[in-house]
């Protein structure tokens, strides 16, 4: 690593026990915070996630202003899981629906924006199997405390849990065997961030609004990249939130998975002048099934369409829709 970046980390790098819930509400003052959990088919997990913040964080401490599910085209009970538990349920397409819908993660967290108030707004993923309310004041109190930190980006240990075993820390495969190796090759400023793909992180709205959102999975990859170019990496930190389980897709699901990071790295790449448009990559991706007669070829586009910054959309919105009839 970096001798600069070591520093960085060292100066940058918390711990959510430096932060139980009313040292973070100390530092609130008129500061407003969102949370916004990312949902695709979570009705197992959603409801128990939005309880442990809505009890200790919104009812018995004022610090979480307001909890957002956006229901990423989900095909079960997670709107109403959600709802029951005490969210505010949003459907992804529901939001600026004049706009054609993309699809993915990326896409509904950057359709969050148009729907939330908070000044600082939190990313929790929906599918955290030992969630706590850390994960939450651990993200926020930097940001509270401190009005020049834009991001801060929660790290843990991840465990691999499979039928009947538990491998401490083989998770998080996509982290270890594509991300941290294209951070440290293209970007070893960022090469510090010990989980870059976390979907635990807190920034400033005004912050988020001015930075693209890729819409599947590479937005995280993004974000890092992007709001390190905006911010500087002194303006960004992280927070040790201890160990985090969660689902576990398939193989051939972090392939795909990867795939778009590919992209997305390659697009950030692309536009620092550091890979060339004569040769753009391309964005398919087959994977095989071996059948009884042979192997099935199955073809994927693992291309990662892109939202522009938000606060350029509700600038144009506002000009449409003059005030007194803004629509977000
Ligand atoms: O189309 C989708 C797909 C997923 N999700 C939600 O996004 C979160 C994370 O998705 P998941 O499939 O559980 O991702 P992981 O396999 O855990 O992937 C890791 O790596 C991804 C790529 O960086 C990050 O987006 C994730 O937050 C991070 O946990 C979950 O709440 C999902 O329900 C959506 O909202 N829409
Ligand atoms: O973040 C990652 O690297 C992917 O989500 C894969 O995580 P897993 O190996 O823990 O399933």
């Amino acid at each position: 690593m970096p001798t600069r970046t070591r520093q960085w980390m060292s100066r940058n790098t918390g711990s959510h026990l430096d932060w139980p819930a009313e040292r973070a509400l100390a530092h609130k003052g008129a500061e407003t915070v969102s949370v916004v959990l990312p949902a695709k088919d979570e009705q197992e997990t959603v409801g128990a996630i939005v309880e442990a913040i809505r009890k200790p964080l919104v009812e018995r401490l004022p610090l979480v202003d307001e909890i957002v599910v956006i229901d990423s085209r989900s095909g079960d009970g997670t709107a109403v899981t959600a709802r029951e538990a005490g969210a505010l349920v949003y459907h992804q397409d529901d939001i600026l629906p004049d706009l054609p819908g993309l699809w993915g993660k990326g896409e509904a967290l950057w359709k969050s924006l148009a729907v939330t108030t908070g000044d600082v707004v939190v990313f929790v993923d929906a599918d955290i199997r030992n969630f706590g309310p850390h994960f939450i004041t651990g993200l926020v109190g930097p940001l509270l405390a401190d009005p020049d930190m834009g991001y801060v980006k929660g790290c843990y240990s991840r465990p691999l849990l499979e039928e009947g075993s538990v491998a401490p820390a083989d998770g998080g495969r996509v982290t270890e065997l594509v991300a941290r190796p294209l951070l440290n090759m293209c970007w070893p400023h960022l090469s510090g961030f010990v989980q870059p793909l976390a979907g635990e992180y807190a920034g400033r709205r005004a912050v988020l609004e001015a930075v693209p959102f890729v819409c599947g999975y590479g937005v995280e990859f993004a974000l890092l990249v992007d709001l390190a170019d905006l911010l500087g990496v002194d303006r960004m930190a992280q927070t040790d939130l201890g160990v985090r389980e969660h689902s576990h897709q398939s193989t051939a699901a972090l392939g795909r998975m990867s795939g778009q990071i590919i992209n997305t790295a390659w697009s950030r790449l692309h536009r620092h002048g550091l890979a060339t448009a004569a040769r753009p990559p391309a964005t398919g991706l087959t994977q095989f099934v071996q059948t009884p007669v042979g192997y099935h070829a199955l073809d994927w586009d693992v291309d990662v369409p892109e939202r522009p910054p938000m606060r350029q959309v509700a600038h144009a919105r506002s000009a449409q829709f003059p005030p007194g009839r803004v629509q977000r």
